[in-house]
């Protein structure tokens, strides 16, 4: 959940989340092939997605995280379901060959704890914030530590008063 340390919002649509996923494919194209994809759920299903479509990918396994950006949690991540067994050992050394996808990384808790599990593996996030950056190796656009960035599946169509009336 996004708290009172986040100052600026980013707002982004289904038609911007897609541009950016696909910009992202056309990056990872230069560090391919990959022999699979991993999707750290449930934020990297959406462009991990895009990026199978887009590099020809149909290996695909997740890693179920959740991570807690609370005040009192902050950084604890918790491995709901670990990354099979099957799919590490089709994959190089230490998960060379395998492209690793989520939405964003944040404080590097969440790309951190996959790493551990596949230190060769190519990570990949759609945003980065500074905290978290150098866990990736590769990522689109970066945004400032306090933002917090407001995914289309996260959001709906509401009704904005008019300018006149004032903010309540
Ligand atoms: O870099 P970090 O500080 O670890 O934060 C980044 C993680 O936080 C969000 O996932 P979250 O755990 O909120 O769960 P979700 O993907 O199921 O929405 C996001 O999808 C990243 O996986
Ligand atoms: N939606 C969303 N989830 C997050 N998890 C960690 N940081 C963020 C963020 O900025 N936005
Ligand atoms: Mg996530």
């Amino acid at each position: 959940m996004s708290d009172d340390r986040q100052q600026k919002a980013f707002p982004v649509s289904w038609d911007q989340f897609h541009r950016d996923a696909r910009a992202l494919a056309w990056r990872l194209h230069g560090f391919g092939p990959f022999q699979g994809l991993i999707c750290i759920t449930r934020g990297g299903l959406v462009p991990a997605a895009i990026v199978a479509r887009e590099l020809g990918l149909r290996l695909i396994e997740t890693v179920s995280i959740a991570s807690y950006h609370d005040y009192k949690n902050q950084g604890e991540t918790l491995v709901l379901k670990p990354i099979a067994q099957a799919v590490i050992e089709a994959a190089g050394e230490g998960g060379r060959g395998l492209l690793v996808i989520d939405d964003l990384v944040d404080t590097g808790s969440t790309a951190r704890q996959v790493r551990a599990m596949l230190p060769n593996a190519h990570f990949a996030t759609v945003y980065a914030k500074p905290l978290g950056r150098d866990v990736i190796d590769t990522f689109i656009t970066e945004v400032s530590q306090d933002t917090w960035i407001y995914f289309p599946w996260d959001m709906g169509l509401s009704f904005q008063p008019p300018i006149r009336d004032g903010v309540a």
